[in-house]
């Protein structure tokens, strides 16, 4: 396909059947599109099929008579223009290696997955770009918690490719009376804002476990930027990127709602629950956990300052008690506010 706007109706397929892809696939197949969602289980996929909704991930929402569920790879993508990925990062390349001799030349291959790959610290595009050859590929990233799209909240998202023309088409594909997409070239930046900003909604979740308030998660927020743009200063990626939806925009939305899965991972650690219980309890993906992780030997090895990171490391895989934790953190230097300048 050539085109650069969806004018006709297009062959496009999600991968993922969790509450994100749902929420996607809703919107492409309310927009007229050959749509099809590929889930693994097809104990689940005939559910979906059979009673209309996703009842294991996003009970209560009414799909799309034009959405076609399927367990079977090659019917979701045969003939696809574009696939969506929403696969959790530990499970992605797997899934991507596995479709890419059913996929035709050309094909746009959009990441919807905020997540690091825990061997490698590769994004998701690395991964598309590895393991396919000859598609277009993108990132599609925002504030956006997939329960408030399919209730039709007014919402916006980023689709981030150096391919303008796919831009172009993922805005069309997508956009409806209550969800916008924004475009942008750069997807590391893109991508990696909505990798980072899981960290910090554990770290606000565990603040509101611990009873604090609006000066504390306003204090988080911001200071969580500010390491944000620093670590995507040092690894190349343009931190202006992050005061944009994907970056500030997620941060906020993350940060403030127990819709987060990383948000609530936080709330049950700060209340005194083992992590991987929490991990269990929520019984969703919560990437933020690997990400931690990730970063904390990341920002280790380039030498950026990131105290949120190692705080929240120290707490989650060092068994420091929080009390003593934030004590250290609020004894840390006090440097400028701002370190970012427009002037040379
Ligand atoms: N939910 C949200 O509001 C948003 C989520 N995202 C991102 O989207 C990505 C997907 O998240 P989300 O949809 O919420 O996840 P969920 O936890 O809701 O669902 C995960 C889905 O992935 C499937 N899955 C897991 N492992 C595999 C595998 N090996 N092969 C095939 N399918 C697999 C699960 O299948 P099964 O049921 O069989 O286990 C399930 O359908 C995440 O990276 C998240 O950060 C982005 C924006 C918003
Ligand atoms: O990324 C999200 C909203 O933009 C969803 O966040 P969680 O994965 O923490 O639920």
């Amino acid at each position: 396909m050539t085109q650069t706007e969806a004018s006709s109706p297009l062959s496009i397929a999600v991968l993922g059947g969790g509450s994100f892809g749902t929420a996607i696939a809703n919107i492409i197949a309310g927009n007229g599109h050959d749509t099809r969602q590929w889930m693994r289980d097809p104990e689940k996929a005939a559910s979906c099929r059979k009673l209309r909704e996703n009842t294991f991930y996003l009970p209560g929402v009414v799909l799309h008579p034009l959405l076609n569920i399927t367990y079977d790879l090659e019917e979701a993508v045969t003939g696809c223009d574009i696939v969506f990925v929403s696969i959790p990062s530990k499970s992605f390349r797997q899934v991507v290696r596995a479709v890419a001799p059913l996929l035709s030349p050309g094909t746009m291959l959009i990441s919807t997955t905020k997540g690091i790959e825990h061997d490698s610290f590769h994004l998701m595009s690395d991964i598309l770009r590895e393991e396919t050859q000859g598609m277009r590929v993108g990132v599609l990233s925002g504030p956006n918690f997939a329960k408030e799209i399919v209730e039709g909240h007014y919402t916006a998202t980023v689709i981030a490719s150096e391919d303008e023309a796919l831009c172009k088409t993922i805005q069309s594909v997508l956009h409806s009376e209550t969800f916008r997409v924004y475009s942008s070239s750069d997807v590391f930046g893109v991508e990696l804002a909505g990798a980072l900003k899981n960290i910090y909604a554990i770290v606000t979740g565990m603040a509101k476990a611990l009873g604090r308030g609006g000066n504390t998660t306003s204090l988080l927020i911001t200071r969580a930027l500010a390491e944000m743009m620093r670590f995507a200063e040092a690894m190349g990626a343009d931190p202006m990127t992050f005061i944009g939806l994907a970056g500030v925009g997620d941060l906020i939305l993350t940060c403030s709602s127990d819709l987060s899965r990383n948000y609530r991972v936080g709330y049950l650690v700060g209340k005194g629950m083992p992590l991987e219980q929490a991990v269990a309890e929520i019984g969703q993906v919560a990437e933020g956990v690997n990400t931690v992780r990730l970063i904390k030997a990341k920002a280790d090895e380039l030498g950026v300052y990131m105290p949120l990171v190692s705080a929240i490391h120290a707490i989650l895989f060092e068994e420091r008690p929080i009390p003593e934790v934030i004590r250290d953190l609020m004894s840390g230097a006090q440097t400028f506010d701002v370190a970012y300048s427009a002037k040379p």
